[in-house]
């Protein structure tokens, strides 16, 4: 378990059944000055990524951190590598098993090769600002979605729970959680993004390794180098290396 406090100057919400933690950020974001953890016990519309419904029973973690970010849009979404960061030591904190954890770009955490968490990102703003800046952060603490529910050839779906046989309550998970995103945002604040990049591909998986990386219609296989200094997948192909700033990966 975490020892680590509460950081300082963030506030908490706690809700028992809430839509979305994300869409409950945007509606608190007007009247909120600082950050902000929002935890929903359960969620009747949870969304994942590409406008995919995120299964949110009570017993998952179901989170949202609302933060007023001051960057231009491209720099604040590396964010997301903050949070992966954070989970990863979250879940290490919980069950004490670091190699069992790994990273999949763009930001979903895996658990002995399994999906155990995914991040969804969302901004309110005009123009080249982000007024509001919604992580969204949804864990498989006790369960994981049917795998015949996941598109075919994505990572299967895992809880930590089947996984480890170790069992955390949202509560106690988001003590470990919010100190850690806390450390990973200062950094990233004060020292920019190469010592998230530094530590992510630290734990990245299949780094070096023949992925696929799928965008809109199209899908490039290729040898899995880094990522830039944007965030984006630079995957090796026989013509060059190419940067993918956005796609969905597959092993
Ligand atoms: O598709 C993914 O991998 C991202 C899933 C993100 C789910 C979380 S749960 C808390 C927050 N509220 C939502 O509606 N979605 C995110």
């Amino acid at each position: 378990m975490s020892d680590a406090p509460w950081p300082e100057g963030v506030g908490r919400r706690l809700l028992n059944t809430v839509d979305s933690t994300n869409a409950e950020a945007f509606r608190l974001a007007p009247q909120m000055a600082g950050p902000c953890w929002i935890l929903g016990g359960e969620q009747t519309a949870g969304r994942g990524r590409r406008a995919r419904a995120w299964a949110s029973p009570r017993g998952n973690f179901h989170g949202t951190l609302l933060l007023h970010p001051k960057e231009p849009a491209a720099e604040v979404a590396l964010r997301s590598f903050a949070a992966a960061l954070a989970l990863r030591e979250a879940f290490v904190a919980v069950t004490g098993l670091p190699a069992a954890f790994s990273l999949k770009w763009p930001n979903d955490v895996l658990l002995n090769g399994g999906k155990v968490a995914g991040i969804l990102l969302e901004s309110s703003g005009a123009g080249q600002g982000v007024a509001h800046l919604a992580i969204g952060i949804g864990v498989n603490l006790i369960a994981a979605p049917d795998p015949a529910q996941v598109e075919a050839g994505a990572v299967r779906p895992v809880s930590l729970l089947s996984e480890t046989g170790v069992r955390v309550s949202p509560e106690a998970f988001l003590a470990a959680l919010a100190p850690a995103y806390a450390r990973w945002e200062a950094i990233f604040t004060s020292q920019g993004f190469a010592p998230l990049r530094a530590e992510w591909l630290a734990h990245a998986a299949r780094l070096g390794e023949v992925i696929r990386a799928r965008t809109g219609a199209e899908t490039r296989e290729g040898l899995f180098e880094t990522i830039d200094d944007s965030g984006a997948l630079i995957l090796r192909q026989p013509g060059g290396s190419v940067a993918i700033p956005a796609a969905e990966v597959f092993f």
